[in-house]
């Protein structure tokens, strides 16, 4: 099946803030498979639906050692639903990102070294966990996404 088209910075649905999921049905995992094939396919590390072109609060993140953060951890894709950050760190650290709705650029960020995160997972079971690294890194770049919020307002 074709990957579905991605959505580039300047499309109104990366300005919107997302819907948040009610029904956790097949639909809902079937769009959480697409998302994923479509991460993969870009070598991505993280993909949030608005990026294509849906409205819902949701989106994948995982993690593989990559020439930028060549520590990363592996870690298999996860799907987060109705994401929360709950706490953050004061400690911040500057990175560099990309984004696959900004090709070819990449930009120095600031993100919370540590954030206290709550989700649910594609069964609605409630998850709370604390993330650190670039794992935050990633839950901080998708939840923006689903605020409407890119790396461009966020670039240094
Ligand atoms: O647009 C997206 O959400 C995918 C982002 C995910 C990302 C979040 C935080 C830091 C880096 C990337 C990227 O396009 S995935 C491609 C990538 C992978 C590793 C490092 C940099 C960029
Ligand atoms: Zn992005």
């Amino acid at each position: 099946p074709p990957l579905l088209p991605i959505a580039l910075v300047g499309e109104a649905i990366l300005g919107q803030t997302a819907i948040a999921v009610q029904h956790f049905n097949a639909e809902l995992a079937h769009l959480a498979e697409q998302m994923s094939a479509c991460m993969e396919a870009a070598k991505g590390v993280g993909i949030a639906a608005p990026q294509v072109h849906s409205p819902l609060a949701l989106f994948i993140m995982a993690s593989r050692p990559n020439e930028r953060y060549p520590d990363a951890p592996n870690m298999a894709p996860v799907v987060v639903v109705n994401p929360q950050i709950i706490n953050v760190s004061s400690e911040l650290v500057s990175g560099e990102e990309g984004c696959l709705s900004v090709p070819g650029q990449r930009f120095t960020i600031q993100r919370h070294q540590a954030i206290e995160v709550r989700y649910q997972n594609l069964q609605g079971e409630w998850q709370q966990t604390e993330l650190t690294g670039f794992i935050a890194r990633i839950f901080q770049h998708e939840f923006d996404h689903l605020q409407g919020i890119t790396l461009l307002e966020r670039s240094l």
